[in-house]
C-alpha cells in the first residue's frame, strides 16, 4: 500500500496492475469500484501496463509460452512495490499461482457462456457446408469439429473488439466469444445464441474476475478477501482442479462447469483432441464442501473414457 501522510494521520491508496485491454481495463475498475464501495475512505488506482501476451499476436498463445503470459508483468509489478494487487479473468490465470502470490478474491460469476455470434447466421445449425468460424481456442475449436466436422476454422486472435472487427469485415462467416466479455463491454446485443451447458462447455472459471496480491502481505489480502464470492469459488475451485488434474493449459482442449444444486455440486467436463473431431465427456455429482476432490474425481472418469490419449506426453 501506498501510505502518503496527511492531516488526519495517513491516507491509504490500493494500486491495482491492470492489463491495458478494454476489457482488462473495465474488469479493474469493476473492482476499483468494489472496493471503494466496501471500504469507504481507500483510495484505488489503476496501474495499466502492456503483457508479452498482449504485444504478440502473430503466434499462437501455445507458441509463445501460454496463458501465463497475461500475468508475469503484473506480477513483476507487485513484487517491485509499483502495484498491491492485480485483477485477471479467472479462466487465464494458471491452474497454480506461484509463492508468494495468492488469490483472496473470486467475484460473483458472470455468464459463464460462449456466444455464437455472426452478421448472417443464427446458430451453427443454420451455417451452411463448409463455412468459416473463427476462433483459436483450442477448446471451442474442437467442440465446433465434434459438432461440425464440415466446418473450416480458421485462427482469430487479439481482444474482442479486434475480433468483432475481423468477423465485420467478411473474414469470418461467425465466430465463438465469451458472453461474459461482450456483456462487460455493452456488447451483448452481438450473441446470436447461447452455447451453454451440458451441450457446449465453457473453459474452466469462464465469466469469474479473480484478483491477485501478495500471500504475505496480509493488509492487502483482507481488504481485497471482502469481495470474494463463495458459491462462485465452489464452482471455479471443481473446474480448476478437474484442469490441474489433466496438466491443463492451452496446449489442450480441456472445459468444465459446475453447478451448485443446495449442498450439492455437479461438474461436467470434456477433453478434445488438439487434431481431430474425437473428445471425452464425464460428470459427477459430490458435496459442495469438497470441490477439489469432485474435480479429481471427474477428471479421473475422462481419463477412464480415454483422454489420456489427447494429452501430452507426462
Ligand atoms: N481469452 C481471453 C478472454 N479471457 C476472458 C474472456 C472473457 C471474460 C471471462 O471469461 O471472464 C476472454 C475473451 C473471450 O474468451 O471471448
Amino acid at each position: 500500500m501506498a501510505r502518503a501522510e496527511g492531516d488526519n494521520g495517513g491516507v491509504n491508496t490500493l494500486r491495482i496492475a491492470t492489463r491495458k485491454s478494454p476489457l482488462a481495463l473495465w474488469q479493474s475498475e469493476h473492482v476499483a469500484d468494489l472496493l471503494r464501495a466496501a471500504h469507504p475512505g481507500l483510495a484505488v488506482e489503476l496501474v495499466p501496463m502492456s503483457t508479452r501476451g498482449d504485444e504478440v499476436l502473430d503466434r499462437s498463445l501455445a507458441a509463445i509460452g501460454g496463458k501465463g503470459l497475461f500475468l508475469k508483468e503484473l506480477e513483476l509489478a507487485m513484487l517491485r512495490g509499483d502495484a498491491d494487487c492485480a485483477v485477471h479473468s479467472l479462466k487465464d490465470v494458471p491452474m497454480e499461482v506461484d509463492a508468494p502470490f495468492a488469490l483472496p478474491a473470486f467475484l460473483a460469476r458472470a455468464d459463464h457462456a460462449d456466444a455464437f455470434i455472426s452478421n448472417q447466421f443464427a446458430t451453427f445449425d443454420a451455417l451452411p457446408p463448409g463455412a468459416c468460424v473463427g476462433t483459436s481456442s483450442l477448446r471451442r475449436q474442437a467442440q465446433l469439429r465434434a459438432l461440425r466436422p464440415d466446418l473450416e476454422i480458421r485462427d482469430l486472435r487479439g481482444n474482442v473488439n479486434t475480433r468483432l472487427a475481423k468477423l465485420d469485415a467478411g473474414e469470418y462467416d461467425a465466430i465463438v466469444l465469451a458472453c461474459a466479455g461482450l456483456d462487460r463491454l455493452g456488447l451483448g446485443g452481438r450473441t446470436r445464441a447461447r452455447l451453454d451447458a451440458p451441450e457446449w462447455l465453457p473453459a474452466p472459471a469462464q465469466g469469474v474476475i479473480a484478483i491477485e496480491c501478495r500471500g504475505d502481505d496480509a493488509e492487502v489480502m483482507a481488504l481485497c478477501r471482502v469481495l470474494d464470492h463463495a458459491p462462485t469459488r465452489t464452482c471455479a475451485s471443481a473446474e480448476r482442479a478437474l484442469n490441474l488434474a489433466l496438466h491443463g493449459s492451452c496446449h489442450v482442449p480441456v472445459a468444465a462447469f459446475a453447478r451448485l444444486d443446495g449442498d450439492m455440486l455437479r461438474l461436467d467436463g470434456l477433453v478434445g483432441s488438439e487434431r481431430d473431431g474425437r473428445s471425452v465427456r464425464a460428470h459427477a455429482e459430490g458435496p459442495a464442501a469438497d470441490p477439489e476432490v469432485l474435480g479429481r474425481d471427474v477428471a479421473g472418469r475422462l481419463l477412464a473414457a480415454g483422454a489420456g490419449e489427447f494429452l501430452p506426453e507426462r
